[in-house]
């Protein structure tokens, strides 16, 4: 199956999803200066439930943090989108070290980590129905910038222990995925796709412009992780991101000036 290896990492997944090489994949490079300032976007509205947390997950690819999604309690409305989307799952991407690890950058600059809240569209019946739509997905991305240590990001390390190998999972209750947004909820926006197989062109990326702090060794907890199943030999999680792509004519719209 597709990976981040050399063998089955992201330039090797154009030959079993052909969709690779279509006009709206994601990630992305962000140029401030070429993205226009629109008025009309609104301001992003998220209202999260802490109670909808359910469970911590190592999917062999990175590990996500899944919420109960049946009814409309944990939602973004607002931004760029019409409608309500229901928050999924979030989860990471990040690098070996500290100069890499983000999928979208900032003109050129790579951050050493990158959150990705997931909401689906609630006029589907689901987020599987969802996931293949045009207008499917919302993705919140948010960097992580070498700095402090993040205490709030630390409540969800904490159970890293637990998932270190691919399949393992363990209940993750009482969490507000709201703790770990930045105070500006300013953003870039360009519809885009899923950065992993079936790389599906189903996203509204929402990207937010201040990056939240982790610490050096918060990213070494991060790098403890395997891509590996227990008993299996040991790779660690890391480089689990894929390179930007191209624009290919796409506008990326400001909510800010
Ligand atoms: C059906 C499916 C959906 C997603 C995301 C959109 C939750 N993902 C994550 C893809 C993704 C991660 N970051 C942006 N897109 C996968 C991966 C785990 C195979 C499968
Ligand atoms: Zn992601």
């Amino acid at each position: 199956g597709w990976g981040y290896g050399a063998a089955n990492g992201p330039d090797k997944w154009g030959e079993e999803f052909p969709v690779a090489n279509g006009p709206r994949q994601s990630p992305i490079n962000i140029v401030p200066k070429e993205a226009q300032h629109d008025s009309s976007l609104k301001a992003l509205k998220v209202r999260y439930d802490p109670s909808n947390a359910k469970g911590i997950l190592n999917n062999g690819h990175s590990f996500q943090v899944d919420f109960v999604d049946d009814t409309d309690s944990s939602i973004l409305t607002g931004g760029p989108v019409s409608g309500k989307y229901r928050l999924k799952q979030f989860h990471f991407h990040w690098g070996v070290s500290d100069d890499c690890g983000s999928e979208h950058t900032v003109n050129g600059v790579r951050f050493p980590c990158e959150l990705h809240l997931v909401h689906w569209n609630t006029k589907y019946p689901s987020f599987g129905e969802a996931v293949s739509q045009p207008d499917g997905l919302a993705v919140i991305g948010v960097f992580l910038k070498i700095g402090a240590a993040n205490p709030r990001l630390q409540k969800v390390l904490d159970n890293l222990d637990a998932i270190k190998t691919k399949g393992k999972q363990t209940t993750f209750s009482n969490f507000d995925p709201k703790t770990l947004l930045p105070g500006s909820l300013d953003y870039w926006t360009y519809e885009g796709s899923l950065t992993t197989p079936p790389l599906l062109e189903s996203v509204t990326w929402i990207v937010l412009k201040e990056p939240i702090s982790v610490s050096s060794s918060q990213m070494s907890k991060f790098r403890s992780l395997l891509f590996s199943a227990e008993g299996e030999v040991p790779c660690n999680m890391v480089n689990n991101y894929r390179p930007p792509q191209l624009l290919k004519g796409r506008q990326v719209r400001a909510s800010f000036k």
